[in-house]
């Protein structure tokens, strides 16, 4: 790797953003995913600066005033945002930064970082969205609502992204993927 990259992963909850990532660095463990921070509470398995780092509303609006996040957005009653100085650093040492956030955060990434590489996440359809995020286990029925009607709007902005990948077979998904990111100029 020779110069620091941004590499946007978006699309709406369920689809499969978090289960690519692991897969492309695992894969690929140059790559390096950043840690977001969120005010919502931790689910079951969930660890502190792994998975998250878990702050209060005051906490993560003090990161807001003192200009502390690269980008934030609140999603479904919860903030959510990437912290600046983790990002900076990596990239000024020449690393390749994935960040995995939701479609306000990425829209908003365009604006600093015009020259990152934005990847749109789609479900094959609504019911298989549903049907993740009902077999994932992990959110109330009325989360899962909440979550499936925001996700009609996020995927109606799917084409503001550099690219879309239809997130419909795991293994072919990720091929898709490691092509955008890694050979961006070659068409399939
Ligand atoms: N291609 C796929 N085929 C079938 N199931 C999948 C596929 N990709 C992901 N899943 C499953 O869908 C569920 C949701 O995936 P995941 O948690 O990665 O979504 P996400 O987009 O990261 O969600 P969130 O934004 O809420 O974190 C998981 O149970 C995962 O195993
Ligand atoms: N704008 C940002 N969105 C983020 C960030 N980290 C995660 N997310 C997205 O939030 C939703 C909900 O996440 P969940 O863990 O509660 O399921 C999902 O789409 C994430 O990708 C962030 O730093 N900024």
């Amino acid at each position: 790797m020779t110069s620091g990259k941004l590499i946007v992963i978006t699309g709406p909850s369920g689809v499969g953003k978090g289960t690519l990532v692991k897969l492309l660095l695992a894969h690929h463990p140059d790559l390096s995913l950043s840690v977001s921070a969120t005010t919502r509470p931790p689910r079951e398995g969930e660890t502190e600066g792994k998975d998250y780092f878990f702050l209060s509303r005051d906490q993560f609006e003090n990161m807001i005033e003192t200009g502390e996040l690269l980008e934030w957005a609140e999603y479904a009653g919860n903030y959510y945002g990437t912290p600046r100085q983790g990002v900076e650093e990596k990239l000024q040492a020449e690393e390749w930064v994935v960040l995995e956030i939701e479609v306000v955060g990425a829209r908003k990434i365009k604006q600093s970082f015009p020259e990152a590489t934005r990847v749109f996440i789609l479900p094959p359809s609504l019911a298989v969205l549903e049907e993740r995020l009902i077999k994932r286990g992990k959110d109330s029925k009325a989360a899962i609502a909440q979550r499936l009607e925001h996700a009609e709007t996020e995927i109606a902005a799917a084409e503001e992204f550099e690219f879309c990948v239809v997130n419909d077979d795991l293994d072919r998904s990720l091929v898709k993927l490691e092509k955008i990111i890694f050979q961006p100029s070659q068409k399939d």
